[in-house]
């Protein structure tokens, strides 16, 4: 007994969509025929009907923060499983910035073993580059990779010191995994929480200048070529990031870079005023000039993926002020939406463009073998309805979080249906 996904529309190429019928059997894609009028023998099987609906493989996304262990209450591996589940994701790459952080072994199997208990989408540790994130001492990148982790990260904080940095490269290297870099001069960022821009200026506030993340860019791709590490960035938010990348991608380096939607979508001046917490984030929303940018990076192919980078904080926390509040915002259940619907929907880019970004590029760039709508390949699917406008209420969410700045947003693009190596995690079910 298998399921029949019928009548799927799936990306051809550019904007072009095929119909076909999808069987998936344990936790395989057996067959992918093409459409016609007289349909397939689905006696004995369970059947899905996607008639109208984009069918993709399901969504990657290799930032985000789960919180657990010791940040329960802002989020847990089962509602962001859940949550990631209903934003269209299938395989999630989880930020070690926990309490304790993910520095040891035994940190590792716990988020690995509550993911396989209670999570229901594919979960990928992070481990940290340095124990505690404090930029003192390495961990042990050997026995962290033997538990599980797919890479080294201190993200929540920059790597200050040069040869720390270099050291943690040669070990990466070594063992061939990558350096997953939140790249920030603390130096140049004490004090302030929005960019240096028109914002800040028109608020007397301190703002965050856009050297403070590209220093770290620019001395991380000298140190990816001496050492030969795979040096991925988080989160690119610069006109000056994105130029370094693009320049060190033309020398072989090997570098490869995300963005978020937040920093495709929004800019400082769009920050509502000084008192809602929800558009504060790190890096800060930069400017018009910067937005740019960032879409000419992911555009070109400087930036090779998508991430949400999923930072969810309680009410309560959100709640303090802009100055009390922490850095970050929400970004599993809005992500496709709105990249869909600003991006695909207003004709910028194709879809095959954007399912790319967030399915087989991520996929490639961390060498995971989902990423494919294929026979053979597992059966991590999404169904999307493309038609379906609503707009965003925080409600509605799976995540504990609510943070989010994209509320009352009209949105088309939601995802109707989740399903990990061949079960159904997640189904819309109509109010
Ligand atoms: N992005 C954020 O604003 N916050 C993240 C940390 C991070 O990604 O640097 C968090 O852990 O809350
Ligand atoms: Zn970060
Ligand atoms: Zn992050």
């Amino acid at each position: 007994m298998g399921i029949w996904i019928l009548n799927a529309q799936t990306v051809a190429s550019g904007n072009e969509v095929t119909k076909q019928h999808i069987y998936v059997e344990g936790q395989t894609i057996q067959q992918i025929i093409e459409a016609s009028d007289t349909l397939p023998d689905t006696t004995g099987h369970e059947v899905i009907d996607a008639a109208g609906k984009l069918v993709t493989a399901g969504l990657i996304d290799m930032h985000v923060h789960l919180r657990e262990p010791g940040f329960e209450y802002k989020e847990t591996i089962a509602s962001g499983t859940r949550s990631a589940a209903r934003g269209g994701f299938t395989t999630i790459a989880c930020m070690p910035n926990t309490r304790p952080v993910i520095d040891t072994v035994e940190t590792v199997q716990y988020v690995l073993n509550k993911a396989a208990t209670e999570g229901v989408v594919r979960v990928l540790p992070y481990a940290c580059i340095t124990k505690n994130e404090l930029g003192r001492e390495l961990t042990d990148f050997d026995a962290l990779k033997a538990a599980g982790a797919i890479g080294f990260t201190d993200d929540g904080v920059g790597v200050q010191n040069a040869q720390m940095m270099k050291d943690a490269m040669a070990k990466a290297a070594s063992i061939g995994l990558p350096i997953i870099a939140h790249c920030e001069d603390d130096t140049l960022t004490v004090g302030a929480w929005a960019s240096e821009g028109a914002f800040s200026r028109k608020h007397g506030l301190k703002g965050i200048p856009n050297e403070s993340e590209a220093i770290h860019v620019g001395r991380d791709v000298l140190l990816s070529e001496a050492t030969g590490a795979h040096y991925h960035v988080c989160h690119v938010s610069t006109e000056q990031s994105v130029r370094l990348i693009r320049h060190a991608k033309q020398f072989g380096i090997k570098v490869t870079a995300e963005v978020c939607p937040h920093h495709l979508l929004l800019s400082d001046e769009d920050i509502p005023g000084l008192d809602d917490a929800n558009w504060k984030m790190n890096p800060p929303l930069r400017t018009p000039r910067d937005v740019q940018a960032c879409i000419e990076g992911v555009q070109d192919g400087t930036l090779d993926i998508i991430v949400t980078d999923h930072a969810p904080h309680s009410d309560e926390e959100k709640a303090k002020g802009v100055n009390l509040a922490p850095f970050g915002i929400v970004g599993f259940e809005t992500a496709f939406p709105l990249l869909y619907t600003k991006f695909v929907a207003t004709g910028k880019w194709t879809l095959q463009f954007l399912v790319d970004k967030m399915t087989s590029l991520p996929a490639q760039v961390f060498g995971l073998e989902q990423g494919w709508l294929e026979v053979g390949k597992v059966a991590d699917i999404t169904i999307i309805d493309l038609q379906k406008e609503q707009a965003v209420d925080p409600a509605d969410f799976a995540s504990k979080g609510h943070n989010t700045p994209f509320i009352g947003w009209k949105l088309q693009g939601w995802p109707t249906l989740t399903m990990v190596g061949g079960k159904v995690v997640w189904i819309e079910t109509k109010e």
